[in-house]
């Protein structure tokens, strides 16, 4: 099992989205200079809206750039929950408004119709993410990769090709408390680069813990076990 890359840490929120802002901008420009275009996919939650505003400002030719989901809440974009929401609101604003969005989310059908649907939108637009950014939950849960979700052990196998797959919510009271929808694995390691960005000590402490964990079930270890080539940026800062 492939070592994780150290874990680097900024003295702040602002130095730590920086430098996030900066290595994705980095890495969707080079994309679209050798292939003329650039897919970004990132996730929703309390933690990338800093980087998000950061990266929407930064001066890339959005107009070859598609930003999609890691993961998503089952309900509509006018739902306060909508991950899609957060995209839009947050980074396809400046000049990152040009972007193309491909969003997770169907209306009308069940979760697991929803995911086949965004599966063929998101292999239309290339099957491969040049530039992703993860968060994490304090349950070590990224994407929609929940510990003990019936979803999970087919998220997590490796062998299986890029898709995406309807997350059922929790049974009594287990998280996720909505059903979801959720990139697998196969689609972060297959992505040209792959950044975890953590805020707060208690996470940090999760994360080292969760390297350590059981591939099968912890996707943090089944990251590092399938040798993906994870950049960890942590700031204690909240
Ligand atoms: O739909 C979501 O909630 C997110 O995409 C999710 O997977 C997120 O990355 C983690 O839950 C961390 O969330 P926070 O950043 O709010 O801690």
């Amino acid at each position: 099992m492939s070592e994780p890359r150290p874990v680097e840490t900024f003295p702040t929120v602002e130095t730590w989205a920086e430098a996030i802002a900066a290595r994705l901008s980095e890495t969707l420009g080079a994309a679209v200079r050798e292939n003329g275009r650039a897919l970004f996919a990132g996730p929703g939650g309390s933690t990338p809206a800093p980087v998000y505003r950061r990266l929407a400002a930064t001066d890339l030719d959005w107009s070859k750039i598609a930003a999609t989901l890691v993961d998503e809440r089952y309900v509509p974009e006018t739902s306060p929950e909508s991950n899609a929401r957060l995209i839009r609101d947050v980074l396809l604003q400046d000049k990152a408004a040009a972007a193309r969005f491909i969003p997770l989310y169907t209306p009308e059908v069940t979760v697991d119709r929803a995911g086949i649907v965004a599966a063929k939108a998101l292999a239309d637009a290339g099957g491969r993410f040049d530039a992703v950014l993860l968060g994490m939950g304090e349950d070590g849960h990224i994407c929609s990769m929940f510990p003990n979700s019936p979803t999970l052990k087919t998220l997590l196998t490796p062998t299986l090709k890029p898709t995406v797959l309807g997350v059922p919510h929790g049974r009594d009271g287990a998280a996720p408390t909505i059903e979801r929808l959720s990139i697998n694995l196969a689609y972060l390691m297959s992505a040209g680069r792959v950044i975890l960005g953590l805020k707060g000590a208690v996470k940090r402490r999760i994360f080292e813990e969760q390297a350590q964990g059981d591939p099968r079930i912890q996707p943090i270890a089944a990251l590092i076990a399938a040798g993906v080539p994870l950049e960890v940026l942590y700031t204690e800062a909240s």
